[in-house]
Order: C-alpha cells, then sequence, then structure tokens
C-alpha cells in the first residue's frame, strides 16, 4: 500500500442520508452507515432491495442524494481518483470477448498501476482456463473465473463484489471465498460483498447489512448476531407465554412452536424450552418477515 495514513478501524465509507431516486420510485431512503477499514461486510436484502444502487452510489457510478464520502472522496465528483484504491465486480461479467486471456492481461497490467501478474496467474493456475484462448470462446463460469482472478490481481484499498459467484460451480465459489479470506484480505482493505447465497459467505463476513426496500434494517458485526437473535423451540403449554415475549418470527411444524427473538430477555425465555443459535440465512428471513413488513 503506497498510502499509510489509513489504520484499521478508520471510515472508509460514511454515507448521510444517501438516497436514490428513480422517477417516482424511491431505491433509497435516505440511509446512514459507517464501513471501516479491515472489515469484510455482507450487504444482504431480497431482490429489488437497493443493493446494486448502494454499491452504484458508493462507486459514483449514479447520481444519488445526500452525502457519501469513499475513503476521503465524494464518489460523484472524484470518481476517477478513487477508482485508482477501488476495485468493482458487478454481477454481469463484462470483458472485451475477442481479446484472447493473455492480451487482456497485457491490458490490464498497462492501465492499471497496481495490478499483479503474478497474482492473477497465481489464481488462473487453479482454473482450466487457457491463456491462449479469446474470452468469447470460454464458458460463462470461465468468465467470471477470469474476472475473479483479475480482480485477485489488483492490489486495491476497497473492493466491492456484486454477487460475484453468479454462474459458478460449487466448487469455485467455495475457493474463491476461501482464497478472499486467506489471501487477498488484510486488515487494510475493505470488502464490500453482496450475494443471495448467503450461507456460503457467512463464515467470512466480519458485519452484516440487511437492506430492505430501500432501507438498512440491520447493521452489526456478525459476531453479536447470535446475541442478539435467538430461536426458541417449545411445545403448545408454553406458546402463549412466549408469544407474550414480542417474538419477531413464529411457526409451527410438527408439534413443536418455534419463535425468534431479537434483543429479548434470554434467561427468561430458557424457562420456556431449547433456545437455538440461528444461521444468518434464518436471521435475515425472519428479520425480513417480522418488524411489520
Ligand atoms: N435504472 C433504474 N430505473 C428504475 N428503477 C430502477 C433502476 N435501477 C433499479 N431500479 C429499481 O430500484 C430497486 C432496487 O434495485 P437494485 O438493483 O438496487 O436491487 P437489488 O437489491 O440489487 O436487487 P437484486 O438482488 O435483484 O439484484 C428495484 O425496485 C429496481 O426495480
Amino acid at each position: 500500500m503506497n498510502d499509510h495514513k489509513m489504520h484499521a478501524g478508520n471510515p472508509v465509507i460514511e454515507a448521510t442520508g444517501l438516497a436514490k431516486q428513480y422517477g417516482k420510485f424511491t431505491a433509497l431512503k435516505g440511509v446512514d452507515f459507517t464501513i471501516p477499514l479491515g472489515r469484510i461486510y455482507g450487504v444482504i436484502g431480497a431482490n429489488g432491495a437497493g443493493k446494486t444502487t448502494l454499491l452504484n452510489a458508493i462507486l459514483g457510478l449514479i447520481p444519488f442524494d445526500g452525502d457519501v464520502r469513499v475513503l476521503g472522496k465524494d464518489p460523484g465528483r472524484q470518481r476517477d481518483e478513487l477508482m485508482k484504491e477501488v476495485c468493482f465486480i458487478a454481477d454481469v461479467a463484462t470483458l472485451p470477448r475477442w481479446m484472447k486471456v493473455s492480451q487482456l492481461l497485457d491490458y490490464v497490467e498497462g492501465v492499471h498501476p497496481r495490478f499483479s501478474r503474478t497474482a492473477t496467474l497465481n489464481f488462473l493456475e487453479r482454473t482450466k482456463i487457457p491463456q491462449n484462448k479469446a474470452i468469447k470462446a470460454l464458458s460463462k463460469g470461465m468468465v467470471t473465473q477470469l474476472h475473479l482472478a483479475i480482480v485477485m490481481g489488483i492490489d486495491a484499498r476497497l473492493l466491492v463484489l456484486d454477487e460475484p459467484t453468479l454462474g459458478l460451480d460449487i466448487l469455485f465459489r467455495k475457493a474463491f471465498y476461501r482464497d478472499l479470506l486467506e489471501e487477498y484480505f488484510d486488515e487494510e482493505r475493505t470488502i464490500i460483498v453482496t450475494t443471495h447465497q448467503v450461507e456460503e459467505i457467512e463464515h467470512i463476513l466480519s458485519d452484516v447489512m440487511f437492506i430492505r426496500d430501500g432501507e438498512i434494517v440491520l447493521d452489526a458485526p456478525a459476531d453479536d448476531l447470535n446475541e442478539r437473535f435467538f430461536e426458541l423451540v417449545t411445545d403448545n403449554d408454553h406458546a402463549d407465554a412466549a408469544r407474550a415475549l414480542n417474538p419477531i418470527q413464529e411457526s409451527r411444524s410438527l408439534g413443536r412452536c418455534s419463535f425468534v427473538y431479537e434483543d429479548a430477555d434470554r434467561a427468561a425465555l430458557k424457562q420456556l424450552g431449547d433456545i437455538r443459535r440461528m444461521s444468518l440465512a434464518d436471521i435475515f428471513v425472519a428479520k425480513m418477515s417480522g418488524d411489520g413488513a
């Protein structure tokens, strides 16, 4: 890293009242958040919740209302400067189809001052992508793999990944997230990732942001979630008492009742049945179905 002014914990992104209107439709309703250096943020939301809009605003790709600073810069006005420190991969991998893989590497090496061909080649070695083939001759998954290999070669302060593993097989998806954590990430970088395959990224996230209908409904360190959210499994006899303690979700199967709580009295609920840890995917579903959704 050339710039040593930033330290782990310093804010990389600060957004206040970030809003986006598409005609009469409000895609982001004036959200506030701060993302520090040295974190891996998972931005999770249903289809159309506003995730891509949020990322596009951060990257200065769309006009928006509100105040956003990314690495101290205004993404709308200082996009070119910002892009020297930011790397972005969108859900649609767009690479020049006529180029050969080796030509693409030459090209990126020429335009990106922080590109390491060796790092990219290390990742490419694990794929079946031949360097002398044209991009148009690669399978869809291979194009995404190639795109990711290039991303891994770019020494960026902020890496933004919007559905990075779309169209990839499960083996590569797992390997990608493992490499991202073990070989790319360090405390001088921040990664923001969106995906619908929550269970696959749960183990790498340091922080979680849930978005629903253009609003942030949860922004918390991943380590806090199992303290804040839990499930109570109980029988019919205890259901009324459990319901009285304000669950955010209730369901019933095979004669057992399940209640999900947020910031509730764990000690009192323990008296009513079994308390269980929840996966991130289950917390997401509960949070989306509860809270007046
Ligand atoms: N250019 C646009 N013009 C009009 N509406 C748009 C435009 N882009 C996005 N929207 C709307 O804004 C809302 C948020 O879209 P966005 O792409 O941010 O959602 P998302 O959370 O990324 O969804 P997905 O998980 O399906 O990719 C959606 O209702 C979408 O239809």
